[in-house]
């Protein structure tokens, strides 16, 4: 792996944070090229993680063994039109894209050619090595699946999907949910400060809650989320009644909804794109 050269292209929020896990853990910041058409974006990577930049995608497509394409999914068929049109070779390329809503067929086409490729769904913890990286291959050698996984395990875990329908399941359990915990965390936030705890009071109760419990859920792995929650929960007590209040709320239910709401809106991009 240390000799090769990976370009992400289009540096926003997710690549960011895959070189940011990347680089903390010890990938030479030097094998990694970040581009963007923003010059500001690329300066704070760059300044934070010594990595190589620049504005031209060709270039660092040129000088890479491996591509991750990270541009939005709306983004990705312009984007991939340039480099169709650069003439390229593919030959001794493999393309990953990290894009919701772009199958591998589609991806193919808008690339006008059939790239070995990876498609991968990581999140934004993957900044502090705490990602969960989806990974479905296609047409991938075992030495190239040997180096992707690598790379990903560098920002957390990863997971093989046998599947490419399986990585708009892994959208709405690992890539999105980061979302549905801050989401909840606001809400604590929000009425810590309606109670009169100060704006920074609220946020440090809220953030120290969440990583004590994400803790002790990590730490106590033979003990089941439902027993760590029942040790909170005195009968008759004050827990039980927020608890109660929760599924009087339908809590199940909101979040059951919500990932479907997810997964369908990755499969209606996947006909949008
Ligand atoms: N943000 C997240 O938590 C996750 C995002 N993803 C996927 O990652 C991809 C990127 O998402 P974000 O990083 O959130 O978006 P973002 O908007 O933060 O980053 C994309 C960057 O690409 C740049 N860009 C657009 N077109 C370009 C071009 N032709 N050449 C060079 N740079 C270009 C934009 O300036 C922007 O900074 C999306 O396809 C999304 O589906 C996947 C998993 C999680
Ligand atoms: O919201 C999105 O579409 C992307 C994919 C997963 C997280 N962010």
């Amino acid at each position: 792996m240390a000799n090769k050269t990976i370009a992400f292209i289009g540096t926003g929020n997710m690549s960011y944070a895959i070189i940011g896990g990347m680089v903390k853990s010890g990938f030479d910041a030097q094998h990694i090229i970040a581009t963007n058409r923003n010059e500001e974006k690329l300066a704070k990577v760059s300044a934070d993680f010594g990595v190589q930049t620049t504005t031209n995608n060709l270039d660092a497509i040129a000088q890479a063994e491996v591509i991750v394409l990270s541009v939005k999914p709306q983004m990705m068929a312009e984007l991939c039109q340039t480099i169709q049109a650069s003439g390229i070779d593919f030959k001794n390329k493999l393309f990953v894209s990290v894009a919701a809503g772009i199958t591998v067929t589609r991806l193919r086409e808008m690339l006008g050619h059939p790239v070995r490729l990876v498609r991968c769904m990581p999140n934004t913890p993957s900044l502090l090595g705490k990602g969960v990286s989806g990974l479905f291959a296609a047409d991938v050698s075992v030495d190239e699946q040997t180096l992707i996984e690598q790379v990903f395990s560098s920002t957390g875990i990863v997971v093989w999907l046998d599947e490419e329908q399986k990585i708009n399941d892994i959208i709405a359990v690992t890539g999105s949910s980061p979302a549905y915990f801050f989401l909840f965390m606001e809400t604590i936030e929000a009425k810590a400060l309606e109670l009169g705890f100060s704006a920074v009071q609220a946020r440090q109760l809220v953030e120290q809650t969440a990583l004590g419990a994400a803790m002790m859920a990590c730490d106590q792995q033979a003990i089941s989320l439902e027993q760590l929650r029942a040790n909170v929960t005195s009968k008759g007590g004050t827990t039980h009644a927020a608890i109660e209040t929760y599924k009087a709320n339908h809590i199940n239910k909101i979040t059951s909804d919500a990932m479907d709401a997810c997964i369908a809106r990755a499969k209606e991009m996947e006909q949008e794109l």
